[in-house]
């Protein structure tokens, strides 16, 4: 089921029917695989902020990573900025995209270089270490996020580390900014601090940014839109305004109903197969589902699972066990 959210100003995003599967070990989908997204659209506008929720696994850093030019798709499914994230790279160099996720834990990548976060470097070096950036914005992001230019990464805690990388990462003025649960180690300020300057940004200057939490302190009035994932499947695209309309209850209540609700039925789903005598789960493979009997089953899906740069999938060793981002304790 496709959303559009409707918005008279300019499409900044644009997903149409996306499907996606990883790759198996070969770099094809596991014989069997049912995609893990499936059918997702979604078009959103210059000034939209969309909060993107769903359960642990439900697929949404895949779907940011996939917008961020992590994963090749078929440039047709996803625009960013009317180009395709995977293939035209200049997106991400010329920071108009910016993806701060699940890497930005260990290390700060920028325009192709991977800076470990917690070398022997100060702040200062870090964050002046970005070139071609506004020197107000650099200091207004310095301010916002509180940040001593002398602390030493290697000696700071989580949220100081963290601070600097978050201001690393909107240093430039991104048009298009994917934020994959970065501000779990921030303190309340300093996550009150960012959200506002993020609000800035899209009012002030028609910035679209997604950002897939499951932290809510602070985001009652954030969002201008709330898209629900379940299962690699758009559940819900809505302003904020309907969501309200639609439940009397605080944001994170009424998330978590949804949550609920959708636990209630694979609960469900999952009791009558087994009164059927079917296997209760489905088979997962690599982290993606398999219907059926992958030993019997010829089909294989389309392939559009090739990550950029290394293939992520299960090969052997421990770095190889594979879960949703959340699922385990963040690096
Ligand atoms: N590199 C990978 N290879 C194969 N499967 C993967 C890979 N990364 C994630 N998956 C699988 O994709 C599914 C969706 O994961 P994803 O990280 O997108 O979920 P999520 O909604 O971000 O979850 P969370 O809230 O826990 O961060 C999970 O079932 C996971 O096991």
């Amino acid at each position: 089921m496709g959303e559009a959210i409707a918005d008279e100003r300019s499409t900044t995003v644009e997903i149409k029917d996306l499907s996606f599967t990883y790759p198996g070990i070969d770099g094809h989908p596991p014989p069997g695989s049912a995609p893990l997204i499936d059918g997702f659209s979604l078009t959103l506008h210059a000034g939209n902020r969309c909060l993107l929720v769903g359960s642990n696994g439900a697929g949404k850093t895949t779907i940011l990573k996939i917008l961020g030019g992590k994963h090749m798709v078929g440039p047709e499914m996803v625009r960013v900025l009317g180009r395709s994230a995977f293939h035209d790279t200049a997106l991400t160099s010329s920071g108009d995209l910016s993806y701060l996720g699940g890497e930005w834990r260990r290390d700060v990548a920028f325009a192709g270089f991977e800076v470990s976060i917690q070398m022997d470097v100060s702040a200062e070096k870090m964050i002046y270490g970005v070139t071609g950036v506004d020197p107000q914005r650099r200091d207004e992001l310095i301010k916002v996020l509180d940040i001593d230019l002398s602390w030493r990464m290697h000696k700071s805690s989580d949220g100081q580390r963290r601070r600097v990388q978050i201001c690393m990462g909107l240093l430039k003025p991104f048009k298009v900014l994917l934020l994959d649960e970065i501000t779990v180690d921030l303190d309340v300020l300093a996550r009150a601090n960012l959200l506002k300057y993020l609000s800035k940004e899209c009012e002030e200057r028609g910035a679209t940014i997604i950002y897939a939490t499951h932290i809510f302190d602070g985001l009652e009035n954030w969002p201008t839109h709330i898209v629900y994932v379940a299962h690699g499947k758009l559940q819900l695209a809505l302003p904020l305004a309907k969501v309200k309309e639609m439940s009397n209850l605080s944001l994170m209540r009424t998330v978590e109903s949804w949550l609920r609700k959708e636990r209630d039925e694979d609960r469900k789903r999952r009791k009558e197969r087994k009164l059927k005598g079917l296997e209760e789960f489905d088979r997962a493979v690599e982290g993606t589902r398999v219907i059926g009997d992958p030993a019997k089953s010829a089909v294989r899906v389309v392939n559009n699972g090739w990550a950029a740069g290394r293939l992520h999938s299960t090969v052997a060793g421990e770095e190889n066990f594979t879960f949703s981002s959340n699922r385990v304790l963040r690096q």
